[in-house]
């Protein structure tokens, strides 16, 4: 149904028009009036039935921890502590007297709070056998309408849901909705969501079937409907327009209706018009079934994991904090609407101006102590807003012009009158007379000059965007060509305008943030603190050479110059270190080849001392001469040649881990190192074995010259 084009005429309700099946029999008059004393949200606990134990203690309308299952916080006082499966008593107790506030003009806000599955949808929705909030919400205002004969209604209804941060109209089509979110446009109170389609329902059926759409629509949008619907926040909403019944016309019509056939569309759908000098009142009627709550803290540990956070759920919990704070402490500190969508769409409510009930479920066993006593927290820091709703009402200016001009009128020609008679009637009135005459005439022309002065104010100031403007007057005197003109002028100026909002709307954007309440003095201030920072920096950009140039390279060449003479030690130890290094591998590759040769004379040494042995000239007894040297004794050579080898590699070692143990290549010293057995004297030697005929010889090599001497030829 393209409900733009509805006649809302056509679709008015009244207390004749409803079906005695649709209301339902509870509303009585006390119910009509008992709402709105209070400018406290109105804030009930509803605990889940359970066969476990139960870790809350309820009593009237306080709740606390049972001492058993823990040390809770204090104990807890709300509207309504409520038990049970039975939905009506629910509907009551926290349902029944904002559906009326919100007939009779207020807007108002009924929202289910609580961890997943404690409850929040079999409360706004219920099922066949305990129907929830919201349809015996739409009983009741059947009733309602029912019981006010004086005023006629137009109903409409929209279905939306926030998943992810995108806002999803439930009664377009998914794919279509899909393709084209729903965007919240304007601030403040002025909240447009577009496009959104409102179903215009004047019977509970209708009522029913918009729901049941809805729903399907939500499941066919989703794989995981259960993890969808406790992850997004479905809001379902009834505008309700009403305005005082008209007199009948003759064929039985209300008289409200005066244009038959086509209307222009309007925006966001069919609008009740003010007529007959009739106000119009809307109010809004929001049920909002929210995703559960504990999804706003475990959501936070899976941002880990890089998915998504409800940030709706986490942005209302500190939009209330900040509220409460601001209401309780009188503070004015800024409320970040703007940063989700529900909190953004909710915004005029939360700001105040509408009557709101919250109900807070909680599932009471002991395993969702801690998910319960968050519900409850968020419960009590909510019931701390204020709010101060007020009705709205649309002025019907057509009927109220209308007065003026007949008054005028009638003015004028009391005044001609006067005028006209005046010179017969002077004649014969006193002076006094005369005088109270002209005041007379003078107070006429003030008041018709006053009514004039209204009318052309209120045409124009009539700028409500929702109204269908009048055509404008066109002169049908001109020609083809100068209405093309007219025309062509007429375009450029609407994109010339185009442009200059889209740019208004940048601006708007760029602003910084500052509550839209916010007094005209705090946005001065704002203003003029912006302007002194703009003009502190190009103080800063243009003045950097003169003002703080000069300072900061000097302040460069002193930290350069302090930091020259460090650079350059730092570079004189690690050339040292160079030097130790490349020194250490030079007497390591000395060392290396001392080895060698040692290893060499060693061996050389060993094979002529087997020999040597071998022969048993250990054994010769002549006393030992020059000529006659003693006969080393079996394995004797042998044995003073190896301790000879083994003290030689043992002072090697010692000074080579000296070598290694030393800062400094400079002070290793390789005379520790003894002298090899070719460099050695061998005046030491006393069991060296003399040559014989027939005996080999050690190695010549080995053999100093004065011994040479001394050996047989
Ligand atoms: N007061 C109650 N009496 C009887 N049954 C209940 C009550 N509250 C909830 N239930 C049942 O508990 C189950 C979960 O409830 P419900 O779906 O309403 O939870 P929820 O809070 O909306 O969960 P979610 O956040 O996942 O949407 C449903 O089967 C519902 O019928």
């Amino acid at each position: 149904m393209d409900v733009s084009r509805i006649d809302p005429e056509e679709a008015l309700v009244d207390f004749e028009k409803v079906d005695a099946g649709d209301v339902s029999l509870d509303l009585d008059g006390e119910s009509l009036r008992d709402y709105g004393r209070e400018d406290k949200v109105l804030v009930s606990i509803r605990i889940k039935p359970t066969d476990a134990p139960n870790a809350w203690d309820a009593k009237n309308s306080a709740i606390k921890l049972d001492p058993q299952c823990g040390k809770g916080p204090q104990e807890f006082h709300f509207d309504e502590i409520l038990t049970g499966s039975e939905n009506r008593p629910v509907y009551n107790a926290v349902a029944r007297s904002h559906v009326c506030a919100a007939m009779d003009g207020y807007d108002a806000v009924i929202f289910a709070y609580g961890q997943t599955a404690s409850g929040k949808t079999f409360t706004l929705s219920g099922d066949e056998e305990q129907p929830g909030i919201t349809p015996r919400a739409m009983k009741d205002i059947f009733a309602y309408i029912r019981r006010t004969p004086t005023r006629e209604y137009l109903l409409r209804c929209s279905y939306l849901e926030i998943y992810n941060e995108t806002i999803h109209d439930l009664l377009a089509p998914p794919s279509m909705s899909a393709a084209q979110p729903v965007q919240i446009h304007g601030t403040g109170p002025d909240i447009v969501l577009t496009p959104l389609r409102e179903e215009v329902v004047t019977s509970l059926k209708g009522f029913k079937e918009v729901l049941e759409r809805g729903e399907g629509n939500r499941r066919t949008a989703s794989t995981d409907w259960n993890e969808r619907s406790s992850r997004s926040h479905s809001v379902f909403r009834v505008v309700i327009e009403s305005r005082g019944r008209g007199p009948r016309d003759e064929d039985g019509t209300s008289s409200g209706r005066q244009t038959p056939g086509y209307r222009p569309p309007t925006p966001g759908g069919a609008r009740l018009q003010a007529r007959g000098g009739r106000s119009v009142q809307t109010s809004v009627l929001s049920l909002i079934d929210l995703a559960g709550s504990e999804k706003a803290t475990s959501d936070k540990e899976r941002t880990r994991e890089g998915k998504y956070i409800n940030t709706s759920l986490l942005t209302l919990g500190t939009v209330i904090g900040t509220l409460a704070e601001n209401a309780s402490r009188g503070k004015n500190d800024h409320v970040p609407f703007r940063n989700s969508k529900l909190t953004r769409m909710l915004q005029p409510s939360l700001s105040g101006n509408a009557r709101i009930s919250v109900i807070c479920t909680i599932n009471p066993s002991k395993e969702a102590i801690t998910e319960s006593t968050s519900t409850l927290l968020f419960a009590q820091r909510i019931k701390r807003v204020q709010l101060h709703a007020q009705k709205k009402e649309v002025i019907d200016t057509e009927a109220l012009l209308e007065r003026y001009r007949k008054e005028i009128e009638e003015l004028k020609r009391r005044l001609a009158e006067r005028e006209a008679d005046s010179p017969n009637k002077n004649r014969r009135l006193s002076a006094r007379e005369q005088l109270e005459e002209s005041k007379a005439m003078h107070d006429l022309n003030a008041r018709i000059r006053q009514l004039t002065k209204l009318i052309l104010t209120s045409q124009t100031v009539d700028a409500d965007p929702s109204r269908p403007t009048s055509p404008a007057k066109v002169n049908f005197d001109m020609t083809p060509y100068q209405l093309q003109q007219e025309l062509l002028a007429a375009r450029r100026q609407i994109d010339s305008q185009a442009t200059q909002i889209l740019s208004l709307e940048e601006a708007l954007l760029a602003r910084p943030l500052l509550p839209l309440d916010a007094p005209e003095n705090e946005k001065d201030k704002l203003l003029t603190g912006q302007a002194k920072t703009i003009r502190e920096l190009e103080i800063v950009v243009k003045g950097y050479e003169d003002n703080l140039g000069e300072p900061l390279r000097k302040v460069k060449e002193d930290v350069e110059h302090e930091w020259a003479d460090k650079l350059a030690q730092e570079v004189k130890i690690r050339e040292e270190k160079e030097a130790w290094a490349n020194e250490l591998v030079r007497q390591l590759e000395k060392e290396r080849k001392v080895r060698m040769k040692l290893e060499e004379e060693r061996q050389a040494l060993a094979a002529f001392v087997k020999k040597f042995d071998s022969l048993g000239l250990g054994d010769l007894s002549l006393p030992p001469t020059k000529l006659n040297p003693p006969m080393p004794t079996p394995g004797g050579a042998a044995v003073v040649f190896a301790e000879r080898q083994r003290n030689r590699l043992l002072a090697m070692e010692t000074s080579m881990a000296t070598v290694t143990e030393v800062d400094s290549p400079f002070r290793v010293s390789v005379s520790a190192i003894e002298p090899s057995l070719l460099e050695e004297r061998w005046d030491t030697l006393d069991d060296v074995s003399v040559d014989m005929d027939g005996i080999p010889k050690a190695p010549s090599s080995l053999i100093r010259e004065e011994e040479k001497e001394n050996l047989p030829i």
